[in-house]
């Protein structure tokens, strides 16, 4: 059967042209869709650098650019150009497959034999050369084919390879910089293999097996099932993730299945969300339910889970998309409880409980806020229902001592006002999930056949007893994704304490989709230097993280006043906005939601129309923390002085408690972080007065 696929670029040229040139491209793919007779419509090329490359007329002025067998039946959409380009492409393009990858992989030729030209007369005259320390034999090894080890024997500066990269197939050049980077052959092999779609680098590669080698090639290529999925596609040609996984994406969303809980880490934006949107995507697909919803794809708040649930309806249609259960675990935790109980659910945040524990903390010589936290991060984090258990436990993260005594008092004043709460029939998020878990386990009522939880570093851990609750334990029950540089609230879990034991199923996305790489490496000198663990116990590094594209560094300004500030900011936004950046496109933070007040209406008085964080039809402005898991072209960050940020008085003082003082301040580092990696174009800091001691440099 002859099979259709698409090229990454084809579908970001698509995205750009104008309607009728679409509607041009869309007629021609229909004509063209019946592959039996597709080598009818489509044109060789005189002086084709590869014979297969041929074009297919779009338009008078436009020209589809078509991989076709010579041998196998897969034929590839690979672009789409004005004329006289597709005609300079076919001269100059030729596709391969990668010798030892077995990916599929395009070079222009044509620029090639240009470079190697200029190249010649400086490698003869150079004393040494780039890659003269490794052998021909270990660089075919590594995929290196004979005429890109050509051009390699001429490169004699690190700048030469640089130059070279739009010109060369990416899977030999990224070996290439491997190994000009230090790394040994073995290393640079274990680099270039960890990326394969597979586990194990192909056995046999048959370089005309182009259907083989765009199995192989996920970020770039895609095999489609039919007329009816490559509209789908072309409906949604700036969602590019729905088609092309990085190969890394790829292994950990559609392996088959998984023996157990399943971990996936990685930096901002590497896409984790995506990844597991393809996993309930992929468990949805194969799973016939019996009876309930089986999958539960969960998150951290309503408008996470908002996003998540257009994200999914982007990738499965009607009817699969009942299996799945999209909603954030609060909601989760509130419906358990509600079912159970029959009675309606009070829930209220710390702040609005305060007067509450400042009673309740009277006589105790500590604080209602103290009295709160402990109840949290101890009592509920451990579920101590005894006083005795509470006066036995370890009091992870909080380090003042406490003596026999002191935790008396503490115990009975947290019955006081927990039992306060009960009489008023209020709770908080994590006593709800605590009372959710505790009914599911005593019941044993199991409602979701797998749980997928994404943003997971910030659950409190009696989520995490609820979510253990959800699924039964087995094959494919719970797949999590987290960073634990993200956490910006403080509950600090082990999932193996938890009885989710994720060794040998934990995996790390490492390529960030969203921001460029002098965004991502400013803001994470932002996180210190502090070790960070995991939720698998594990020290969690950043070490490999790294992006693709390239832009403007990160701009840091200082003023005088904070007036003068929101004045720059008013400019600098202004500025993006006449530049073509949508308003809502523009994202800006702040530490509280007062100075974010203070940015809406100093941008008001500007002209320019406001929205909250996940509103739209005007910039976004809210704080740092409701900047989590959202995504913008340009993002300001204001107010970043020494006053605000750390923000003193949601630290821990040092000598209450070192430990929670030193957890306070890389949350408060983390949560920096996570507003600066919102952006994915332009990042714009600022301050007045003195700088937050957590801007790097
Ligand atoms: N394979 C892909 N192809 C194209 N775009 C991708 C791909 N994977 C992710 N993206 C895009 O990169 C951005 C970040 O992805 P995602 O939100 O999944 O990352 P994340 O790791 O969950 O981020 P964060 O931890 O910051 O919330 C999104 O715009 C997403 O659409």
């Amino acid at each position: 059967m002859p099979q259709l696929a698409i090229d990454k670029d084809f579908l970001s040229r698509y995205a750009k042209l104008d309607k009728p040139v679409r509607k041009a491209v869309e007629d021609t793919l229909e004509r063209f869709s019946d592959l039996h007779h597709a080598g009818q419509h489509l044109e060789k090329v005189t002086q084709a650098r590869d014979p297969r490359v041929r074009t297919i007329r779009v338009t008078r002025d436009w020209r589809g650019v078509v991989l076709a067998p010579e041998e196998g039946d897969t034929y590839m959409l690979v672009s789409v150009l004005p004329h006289d380009e597709a005609y300079e492409y076919v001269r100059n393009r030729r596709f391969s497959v990668n010798t030892a990858l077995g990916v599929l992989e395009v070079r222009d030729e044509g620029r090639m034999e240009t470079m190697s030209q200029v190249l010649q007369p400086v490698a003869q005259a150079a004393q040494q050369r780039l890659f003269d320390g490794f052998r021909d034999r270990d660089l075919h090894a590594l995929g290196i084919d004979e005429q890109t080890l050509t051009i390699v024997r001429l490169l004699v500066e690190e700048e030469h390879l640089d130059a070279i990269r739009p010109m060369m197939p990416a899977s030999q050049h990224n070996v290439l910089v491997a190994l000009a980077s230090g790394m040994s052959v073995d290393e640079a092999w274990h680099e270039a293999s960890r990326d394969l779609v597979d586990e194990e680098p192909p056995a046999d590669i048959d370089p005309n097996d182009l259907g083989a080698a765009i199995r192989r090639t996920p970020d770039r290529a895609a095999v489609v099932d039919g007329p009816e999925e490559l509209r789908d596609i072309l409906e949604h040609p700036f969602d590019a993730w729905r088609t092309f996984l990085h190969p890394r994406q790829h292994r950990i969303a559609y392996r088959p299945s998984y023996g157990g809980p399943v971990m996936v880490t990685g930096g901002a934006g590497t896409g984790k969300t995506v990844t597991a949107v393809h996993r309930a995507a992929h468990l949805a697909g194969r799973y016939t339910p019996p009876d309930g919803t089986p999958i539960l794809l969960t998150t951290f708040t309503t408008s996470l889970a908002e996003a998540l649930r257009h994200q999914l309806g982007l990738l499965v249609r009607p009817p699969l998309d009942e299996r799945v259960d999209v909603r954030n675990i609060d909601k989760v935790a509130v419906e358990v409880v509600r079912d159970a109980t029959g009675g309606t659910v009070e829930v209220r945040s710390e702040r609005e409980l305060l007067w509450l524990w400042e009673e309740a903390a009277r006589d105790t010589g500590l604080t209602g806020a103290f009295l709160f936290q402990e109840w949290e991060h101890v009592i509920l984090a451990q579920d101590l229902g005894t006083e005795r258990g509470y006066l036995q436990c370890q009091r992870r993260g909080r380090g003042s001592r406490l003596g026999q005594q002191q935790r008396r008092a503490v115990w009975q004043a947290v019955l006081r006002a927990t039992r306060r709460m009960a009489d008023e029939g209020l709770r908080t998020f994590p006593q709800v999930a605590q009372e959710a878990a505790a009914i599911l386990e005593r019941e044993g009522h199991r409602p979701y056949r797998h749980v997928l939880v994404d943003e997971a570093h910030d659950l409190h851990p009696a989520k995490w007893r609820l979510v253990r609750a959800l699924a039964p334990e087995g094959p494919d029950d719970l797949f999590v994704t987290g960073d634990p540089h993200q956490r910006i609230y403080d509950h600090r879990v082990s999932l193996a304490a938890l009885g989710i034991n994720v060794r040998g199923r934990s995996h790390r996305l490492s390529v960030s989709y969203r921001s460029t790489q002098e965004i991502l490496s400013w803001a994470v000198g932002v996180l210190g230097s502090a070790p960070v663990s995991g939720l698998d116990d594990l020290e969690d590094r950043l070490d490999d993280y790294s992006s693709l594209l390239r832009g403007r560094r990160p701009e840091v300004a200082a003023y005088e006043t904070r007036e003068a500030e929101l004045d720059g900011l008013a400019a600098r936004v202004a500025e993006w906005v006449e530049h073509g950046v949508e308003p809502d496109a523009v994202g800006v933070a702040a530490r509280t939601r007062s100075a974010a007040d203070s940015v809406r209406k100093r941008l008001a008085a500007a002209g320019v129309a406001t929205t909250k964080l996940t509103g739209s039809g005007g910039v976004r402005v809210g704080t740092m923390h409701g900047m989590k898991g959202l995504e913008f072209r340009c993002v300001a960050v204001v107010g970043v002085d020494a006053g605000r940020v750390p923000l003193d008085h949601h630290l821990t003082p040092r000598e209450e408690d070192p430990v929670a003082h030193g957890h306070d301040l890389q949350r408060e580092r983390n949560l920096l972080f996570v507003a600066c990696t919102r952006a994915r174009d332009a990042l714009a800091v600022s301050y007045s007065g003195e700088a937050s001691p957590f801007l790097p440099g």
